[in-house]
């Protein structure tokens, strides 16, 4: 058999316009080798051919395309040349979709790997370049696996496997190409990089909306915003931390269980909804290869995109609204496909790309032209009734494989890294002193926020802080995180604290978007929205609320110059298990008494309440905060942003307490089971006795 054209797409040589043909294709690992910071690299594509299904045997639909060897695929109009799958067929050539129909003839396609009906998902996994991909995404780089086919083409099953019995898992040699990969990831970061630490986050875009797949809410749609910084983001995102294999095989299988999926005459379980799943990585220790030596950590993105299938829906049979989400799907797609058209084109024509006219490609776009590595898995029916989206899917396919992104590692600078730490800290004792002083309680002996009275940094530091006592002086940084460590687990209790009076409490959030994104990867700034007290149990008005500390307003003081502001203060509707008959049994215990594991874990099968950081668009403090329940229908004012909201009352017993007479946090917190109790007395409107009962 001759050498068919490689990547070469059907129905262009009806155009006029001369096109640049496309690359011959190279193995995935080839294609994947390690970029070159900054230097153009093509988007890899892969073809994954499914069996032939029942239905599709029981009406006797022939075999249109084969896969004769040598990473080619072939498709076939003319029941004369069908071939059985893994033969080669004569000479095949491109031609338009048309003429295949009309002739009979063959058309050939070459990628950087094509898995025939017979490869299972181990082949899969092996052959299609994507253990490489997640070595990259270990190394700082963004990488994207997007799997893209007509509906029932065999894209949800190559990525997940077929959907999971009940509440089981899908059994491990089904197991598709995210399963594997986490598994690769946790083993080769665990080898590689073992400090490195991964969140997850999972969305649907569903008719035009954004919407997390892990927020056991109402699905809400969720802004997509752009920054100069960020790109294209979505607000407001939950963000969950990974502790190990199991971890992300639940939210997978929970993702999957809340994404709107339908059963139509061409697939049973057809995804309506694009599915991303995004792993993002952060490497904490020093690199050490030539020319990284002052390289601290590097941030990597794991992402994959399980597109909803396009589909006719003469074909499909949809109506009401199985046909409006075809519609949107399609309109998606149609997006996809123009952007990946420009992209193709080459650098003089790039001037505009349309990504805003999909949320599809907004998500998508720096993995097609920014600055990460793609990987395309492009999934087709073997039917001869799907030949015409078999075609489409190659000729996308094809052209896809024209593309070229820069991909940069993301890799942050020692001294970057120690700011950020810096600013962090700062910022953390700030929102100490706030606490403090709402709960009338010391600063920290030696330790006044703002002041920092010892040098804080070593040979690394910047030489601009100085350090407070106390902080051990271990390698560059490790004091300084452990020092964070002390100061979120503390501010945390002390937030709690400042819950169970039942009033406000402060969240901080850093200024800017890259500020967060460079202290604290995966955790991104947002402020709770603020409740009406009617929506939970208000507690006992407390008298004389302390006015708010001039330095706690917005913007902070400008010597101190902190990265983080305060952000309004919150009502937080927090005690939820705090009923006037359950009291203190009814309250969940704190979860930052533990130090050896501060954050607290959500796991998917946890009853309420969950508990997960917050990803881009919430505040740090704010972060591992229960997010406030909302009740259906019910919408919630926006906080007043900022503004400061009055700080809470002083304790009723210990009005004119003096600041060195007040006992320190420890002891603040052994008299948290007798404002337990407090709280739990009847009635908000006879506070004020209740509270001179108190002992
Ligand atoms: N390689 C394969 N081997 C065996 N069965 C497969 C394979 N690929 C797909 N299937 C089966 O084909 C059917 C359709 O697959 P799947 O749901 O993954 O398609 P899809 O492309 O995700 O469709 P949609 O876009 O509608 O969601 C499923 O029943 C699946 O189990």
């Amino acid at each position: 058999m001759s050498e068919p054209e490689q990547g070469q797409e059907p129905g262009l040589g009806t155009e006029a316009r001369p096109r640049q043909p496309a690359p011959p294709a190279r193995r995935p690992d080839e294609e994947l080798a390690e970029p070159t910071q900054g230097q153009a690299t093509r988007l890899c594509v892969v073809v994954r051919v499914r069996p032939l299904s029942c239905a599709e045997r029981s009406r006797g639909d022939r075999q249109a395309v084969h896969c004769p060897g040598d990473n080619t695929i072939a498709v076939s109009a003319s029941p004369r040349s069908a071939a059985p799958a893994g033969r080669a067929v004569p000479e095949p050539r491109p031609l338009s979709c048309c003429q295949v129909h009309e002739a009979g003839q063959e058309a050939a396609f070459g990628f950087g790997a094509v898995f025939d009906a017979g490869a299972d998902q181990a082949e899969v996994f092996e052959g299609s370049g994507v253990k490489r991909l997640v070595e990259l995404a270990v190394d700082g780089f963004s990488c994207t696996v997007f799997a893209f086919g007509q509906t029932g083409s065999g894209k949800t099953y190559t990525l997940t496997g077929p959907p999971a019995q009940g509440e089981g898992q899908v059994a491990p040699s089904f197991r598709g190409l995210m399963q594997r990969s986490f598994a690769w990831l946790l083993e080769q970061s665990q080898c590689r990089r073992p400090d490195v630490a991964l969140s997850a986050s999972y969305v649907e875009i569903y008719n035009e909306q954004v919407r997390d797949l892990l927020s056991p809410g109402p699905r809400c749609p969720l802004p997509l915003r752009w920054s100069k910084a960020r790109g294209f983001y979505i607000e407001g995102l939950l963000s969950t931390e990974i502790e190990g294999l199991e971890t992300i095989m639940d939210l997978l299988q929970e993702g999957a269980q809340r994404r709107q999926s339908s059963a139509h005459t061409l697939n049973g379980h057809s995804s309506r909804s694009h599915a991303l799943l995004t792993v993002q990585l952060h490497a904490r220790g020093e690199a050490t290869g030539p020319g990284t030596s002052s390289c601290l950590g590097r941030w990597g993105t794991l992402r994959f995109v399980d597109l909803a299938g396009s589909e006719r829906v003469k074909d499909t049979g949809s109506v009401g609204q199985l046909a409006r989400e075809a519609n949107s799907i399609n309109r998606s797609l149609l997006a996809l496909g123009h952007c990946i058209a420009r992209l193709a084109e080459g650098q003089r024509r790039r001037a505009h790309i349309p990504y805003r006219d999909s949320k599809l490609t907004q998500l998508l776009a720096a993995a097609l032209g920014g600055a990460g590595v793609t990987l395309m898995v492009a999934c087709v029916s073997p039917s001869s009734r799907c030949l015409p989206e078999t075609l489409s899917t190659l000729r996308y396919a094809s052209r896809a494989r024209r593309v070229t992104s820069r991909p940069v590692a993301t890799r942050v600078s020692r001294e970057r890294r120690l700011r950020s730490l810096e600013q962090e800290i700062q910022a953390l004792r700030e929102e100490n002193l706030t606490l403090r002083q709402q709960l009338q309680m010391p600063r920290t002996p030696g330790r006044p926020p703002g002041t920092l009275t010892t040098p804080l940094n070593g040979p690394a530091g910047t030489g601009s802080t100085p350090r407070p006592s106390g902080v051990p002086q271990g390698p560059p940084g490790m004091g300084w995180h452990s020092l964070l460590q002390d100061l979120l687990v503390g501010n945390e209790e002390l937030r709690h604290f400042a819950l169970l009076r039942g009033r406000h409490c402060c969240v901080l959030a850093p200024r800017s978007q890259e500020d967060a994104h460079v202290s604290c990867p995966g955790l991104v700034p947002c402020t709770l929205p603020s409740h009406p007290p009617a929506l939970g149990r208000a507690l006992p008005e407390l008298p004389g609320a302390a006015p708010s500390p001039p330095w706690s307003r917005q913007g902070g003081t400008a010597d101190s110059a902190p990265s983080f502001s305060l952000q309004p203060l919150v009502e937080l509707p927090v005690l939820e298990g705090l009923t006037a008959a359950s009291g203190a049994q009814g309250r969940q215990p704190s979860p930052w008494k533990n130090r050896a594991s501060p954050w607290p874990r959500q796991h998917p099968t946890d009853p309420q309440p969950r508990w997960r950081r917050r990803s881009p668009g919430r505040g740090r403090s704010s972060a591992n905060q229960r997010p406030p329940k909302q009740p259906q229908g019910t919408t919630l004012p926006p906080p007043p942003q900022g503004q400061v909201v009055p700080s809470a009352p002083p304790w009723p017993e210990e009005p004119g307490q003096e600041a060195d007479a007040v006992p320190a946090l420890e002891e603040a917190l052994a008299l948290l089971p007798e404002w337990t109790q407090y709280c739990s007395l009847p009635g908000p409107s006879s506070a004020g006795q209740e509270a001179s009962q108190r002992p």
